[in-house]
């Protein structure tokens, strides 16, 4: 017994010994390349550092002012390269894509979407999906974006004719919402009268949620092979508390235990689908295209076929599809109107600019006898509109909303300007550093709002506010066209003054995206 137990021990000291000699070596992985790393603690790597800054993303740019274009950092064991030298990034999202397909999975739940699948199973989603996006397609969903505009526009009425200030970021978070469900699978969700509406609710947890301050995501972060079975625990214990909530709490409470939002929705979208099933449209959104590649037996990715006409979803993957576009539509879009508005109100001269624009588009009124101008903006219509493209590159350069995405993993072993990179190293993008750069986006001092700098061509990568490459935002030209539809219905009719907290509530924060708290304007009816 007692020599069992000495060789247990003498194993238990060797395995250690031998994960710490491995640990040792892991964090060799940039000294050995000549790449710069800012100071970071065995085991943790950086990850300490960047828990506790207010803002992940700003830590990277402060890291890049000290450490040059290209640093390197540990995310626990991941070595992950941080990069706002554009050349590099082109090699890295464009020129080496086959070998950068995929994103650092960092969810404890089965990637299962078009935007946490990589490989053979990402280019299956995307392949079904990219069509809804198309021109044709987008002209189709003019008159669905403006039947959401419309409601929010008689909220703003409200506004507008009490003379009062008001958080118009609330508004358009409704409204962005209503547009993706009714343009992307046909709901009529109306938020703007039914803003307690519990879907809502929930998804817009998944974004006021500071998930990186989750216990389940630093533990997955510092241990990524055992993320499976973390998640699994973690999943459970959500089940768990949804069975008591539906079959156990209402014989005794009228209290619900938390349930986490993301398998919240989940669990209750199936109905969206069956509906769907029973009364099949003529309208071609997302959800139909998913449909019509909808199988009930089990896909293999693993087996090559390149036969297109094999691509189909399983209906766990168009579930997970749906919420990534419920989550992604929305958030995204009304951060970006809101960012707007806040410049909007801070520079009369650009909302001039843009207005005197907006009054020469061939638009009529609601009164007009003119049968060949339109009363609402479409997709012809805002194409059109030189002034408007720089306002809204200069919102999204200044505020690149979705940085966390713009980051790829390597899936095999490669070299990239010289530097050897080995398969599951991550390079991110450090956004802040390369929207702020002065050789990439002078003369004028980038920190200033100047929607004119975006009429001299610039560097490929200078702009990653839809990311870039093959993996850029599938949504962008949607996003687009709705934020400007909005803008030139919004300015045709209102000029925006700021509200007395439009400064003191702005306050950026960072959670899912990157998104102001509050934008307190005023609207003032134009007068003809
Ligand atoms: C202003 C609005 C938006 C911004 C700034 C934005 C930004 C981004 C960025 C930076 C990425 C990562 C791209 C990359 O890795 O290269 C992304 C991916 C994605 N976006 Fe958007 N987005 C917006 C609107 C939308 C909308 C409206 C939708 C849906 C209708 C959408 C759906 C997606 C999806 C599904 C992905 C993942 C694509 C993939 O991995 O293949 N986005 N977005």
């Amino acid at each position: 017994m007692l020599l069992l137990s000495i060789i247990l021990l003498f194993i238990c000291i060797g395995l250690t010994i031998y994960f710490l000699f491995l640990l040792r070596q892991r964090y060799q992985y940039f000294s050995q390349r000549g790449i710069p790393t800012p100071p970071f603690r065995f085991f943790f790597g950086h990850l300490q550092t960047l828990w506790n800054s207010a803002s992940f993303h700003r830590q990277l740019e402060s890291w890049t002012k000290q450490y040059g274009k290209i640093y390197g950092i540990y995310q626990g064991t991941v070595p992950t390269f941080v990069v706002s030298d554009p050349d590099f990034l082109q090699e890295v999202f464009i020129k080496q894509f086959p070998v950068f397909q995929g994103r650092h999975e960092i969810s404890v739940r089965k990637p299962n979407d078009v935007a946490s699948s990589s490989g053979a199973k990402w280019r299956r989603h995307r392949h079904i999906i990219n069509p809804t996006f198309s021109a044709a397609k987008l002209k189709m969903m003019s008159p669905l974006i403006n039947g959401c505009i419309s409601n929010l526009m008689e909220k703003l009425a409200d506004h507008a004719t009490n003379n009062s200030q008001f958080n118009i970021y609330v508004y358009y978070k409704r409204m962005t919402m209503d547009v993706i469900c009714r343009c992307a699978f046909g709901l009529d969700t109306d938020l703007q009268n039914n803003p307690n509406n519990i879907y809502f609710k929930k998804v817009e947890e998944i974004f006021t949620t500071n998930f990186r301050a989750h216990i389940v995501f630093k533990f997955a972060q510092l241990a990524p092979g055992m993320r499976n079975i973390i998640g699994k625990i973690f999943l459970g214990m959500n089940k768990a508390r949804a069975f008591i909530n539906i079959h156990i709490l209402p014989l005794i409470s009228t209290k619900q235990l938390h349930e986490i939002p993301g398998p919240w929705l989940v669990s209750r979208l199936h109905p969206i689908i069956e509906q769907r099933q029973q009364m099949p449209t003529s309208r071609v959104d997302v959800l139909q295209l998913m449909l019509q590649a909808i199988t009930e037996e089990k896909i293999n990715d693993d087996v090559s076929n390149n036969s297109k006409a094999n691509y189909r979803l399983t209906r766990e993957e168009i579930i997970s599809n749906i919420l990534i576009f419920m989550a992604a539509g929305y958030e995204t879009t009304s951060t970006a109107l809101a960012c707007a508005t806040y410049e909007l109100a801070r520079h009369p001269e650009v909302l001039e600019k843009l207005q005197s624009e907006i009054d020469q588009l061939p638009l009529g009124n609601d009164e007009t006898s003119d049968e060949e101008a339109k009363t609402y903006p479409d997709y012809d219509i805002v194409a059109q509109m030189p002034y408007m493209d720089k306002f809204v590159s200069e919102i999204l350069r200044m505020y690149p909303i979705a940085n966390v995405a713009i980051q790829r993993c390597a899936s095999e072993d490669t070299i990239v300007q010289g530097i050897k990179i080995e398969k599951g190293t991550v390079v991110y993008a450090d956004v802040y550093s390369v929207h702020y750069d002065r050789e990439l986006w002078g003369p004028e001092d980038p920190y200033v709002f100047f929607p004119e700098r975006h009429d001299i061509k610039r560097h490929p990568m200078a702009y990653l506010a839809f990311g870039a490459g093959p993996r850029h935002c599938i949504g962008m030209r949607f996003a687009l066209i709705e934020m400007k539809i909005l803008l030139v219905r919004l300015l045709r009719e209102y000029s925006i003054l700021p509200g007395d907290h439009l400064e003191s509530k702005f306050n950026i924060r960072e959670r899912s995206v990157i998104a102001p708290e509050e934008v307190w304007v005023k609207l003032v009816k134009r007068t003809a």
